[in-house]
């Protein structure tokens, strides 16, 4: 008998995940699973797989698998698309939902038009670690680490368009002073509190977007005097709107949340047998 497992394929700004309400389907072995549906040709085709469950702490709690199988601490692109699940399947009607990540309880407020939500900002809480990065002769640039509960490698370059993405991105995701391994941002100021930035994932390799990456180049850009403390970060796949927060040092990520489809699998599909 097969064991068949609805999920609501889902983005923000073009990060996509394979979102599931383990209240009703309950996942064994999520990192194969996310290793397996998140493949192109034979799975559904995703940046990870992200579980809805419920938590003693707060309304909801998420967890979250990149495409390699890895836990991660927070996503903030998936952070929005949660509001927007649990909103609009009726989970709650709720407009400001506490969310229970592995780094810490999130504050989503859902920005509604008519039955939908269009926009969610979420309350980040505040960048944990900052420091410069130097690679001597290696690479000729000078970066700063942000963690927003995940670590990111932000580098600001004049001409973003000549970075090889590709290649420098598993390189710096791996560099020996980062053990736990880095999501990597390659950032350039386009006007006054505006950055295109582009990602390379940990985990998952070049995404449209990245929500906590967002927030992070927003941070790295205010230490090092490129910006205010409010800016939009222009990714491949859309805009999010950073707000760090003078008197709570808190982190605001204004940004959207869409619905691709709903589907059904099988709960052992793509799996090896
Ligand atoms: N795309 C996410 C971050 C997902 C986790 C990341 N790849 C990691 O391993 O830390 C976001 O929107 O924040």
């Amino acid at each position: 008998m097969t064991n068949k497992i609805k999920f609501t394929k889902m983005h923000g700004a073009g990060n996509d995940y394979i979102y599931v309400d383990t209240t009703r389907y309950p996942i064994a072995d999520p990192e194969k699973k996310a290793i397996a549906w998140s493949r192109f040709h034979t799975g559904i085709g995703s940046d990870g797989l992200i579980l809805i469950g419920t938590s003693d702490k707060a309304d909801f709690s998420m967890r979250i698998f990149n495409a390699d199988g890895s836990e991660a601490m927070m996503c903030g692109n998936g952070s929005r698309c949660v509001g927007k699940y649990v909103y609009e399947y009726g989970l709650t009607d709720k407009t400001e939902i506490t969310l229970d990540t592995l780094s810490g309880i999130k504050i989503l407020k859902l920005h509604i038009n008519g039955k939908t939500v269009s926009a969610v900002t979420v309350d980040m809480g505040s960048p944990l670690e900052t420091g410069e990065v130097c690679f001597g002769k290696e690479y000729p640039f000078r970066s700063t680490q942000v963690s927003m509960g995940n670590p990111h490698l932000v580098t600001f370059v004049e001409d973003i368009s000549q970075i090889d993405l590709p290649k420098i991105g598993p390189e710096l995701e791996k560099y020996h002073l980062f053990p736990d391994r880095t999501n990597v941002e390659f950032a350039q100021v386009i006007g006054k509190d505006t950055i295109r930035m582009r990602v390379w994932e940990r985990g998952s390799g070049i995404t449209q977007a990245c929500g906590t990456g967002a927030c992070a180049t927003a941070v790295a850009a205010c230490i090092n005097g490129l910006a205010g403390r409010k800016s939009d970060i222009i990714m491949d796949g859309g805009t999010v709107t950073i707000e760090w927060e003078e008197a709570s040092g808190h982190i605001l990520m204004t940004g959207p949340a869409t619905k691709v489809f709903d589907g059904e699998i099988e709960a052992d599909n793509g799996q090896p047998k």
